[in-house]
């Protein structure tokens, strides 16, 4: 397969300056090819969630440089960026954040709206595809509110693969789960990579997750002393 580039990370620093200078990320490089399989690891307080927020494209005020897809992010416009994430980044966030009074469908097709490429009809069947996938094309018509935590958590993940993202970028996946729910989750986020070349990134306290993915990149105070 081919090797490609997905995401590079060129000497990035992040300090914080309220209420005293705090240098939150020191000198941090790696690059995350198509089909990885990848976790950021560290104490709390080590960096994780700032580097996270700076990858995704979300918080652009840092020195270094970002490259998504060979694309230097470093001169685009917010309305760009808002472009570029739509299109190449799908995100798991630890608390899903689905519209509770929306149907399970519905929550997955939203994000496809944005983007605004391909017809009602068509994101329909790729919500349904990604569900089925997800195996839980039976709760297409539920609410989000009558989900269990897993159930919840694999619905945001087909959500992140609306658009048919390079990479998906993703907080804690196992925060709340139980470690049946935590294994069913990496499996697939494997799965996601091995069977549709996705590239995952993964922020994680849990180490035996951690180890379990292909790479691991671990930050102690803000810098990357493993990857
Ligand atoms: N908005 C902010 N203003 C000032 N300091 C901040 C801000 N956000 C984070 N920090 C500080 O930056 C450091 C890194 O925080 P970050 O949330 O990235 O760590 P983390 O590794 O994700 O921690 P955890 O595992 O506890 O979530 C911490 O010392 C934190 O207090």
């Amino acid at each position: 397969m081919e090797d490609k580039t997905v995401l590079e990370a060129r000497s990035i620093y992040k300090s914080f300056k309220d209420p005293v200078k705090i240098d939150v990320l020191k000198n941090v490089s790696f690059s995350l090819q198509r089909g990885d399989y990848a976790s950021i690891i560290g104490r709390s307080g080590s960096g994780k969630s700032t580097l996270l927020y700076i990858l995704s494209t979300m918080d652009t005020d840092f020195t270094g440089e970002l490259l998504i897809d060979g694309v230097n992010l470093s001169q685009k416009s917010e309305k760009e960026l808002a472009v570029l994430r739509n299109e190449k980044i799908g995100f798991v966030f630890q608390f899903h954040y689905l519209l509770n009074e929306f149907s399970v469908l519905k929550n997955v097709m939203l994000p496809g709206f944005k983007l605004d490429k391909i017809s009602e009809e068509e994101l329909e069947s790729n919500a349904y595809k990604y569900l089925k996938a997800l195996g839980i094309e039976k709760l297409a018509l539920k609410k989000a509110n009558q989900l269990s935590g897993g159930e919840k958590q694999r619905v945001a993940i087909a959500r992140a693969m609306i658009n048919d993202p390079l990479i998906i970028m993703c907080d804690e996946p196992t925060g709340n789960l139980d470690s049946k729910n935590a294994d069913i989750v990496f499996n697939i986020f494997k799965e996601l990579t091995e069977t549709y070349n996705k590239t995952l990134l993964v922020v994680t306290h849990d180490l035996i997750f951690a180890e379990k993915t292909g790479r691991v990149i671990e930050l102690d105070d803000g810098k990357i002393v493993r990857v």
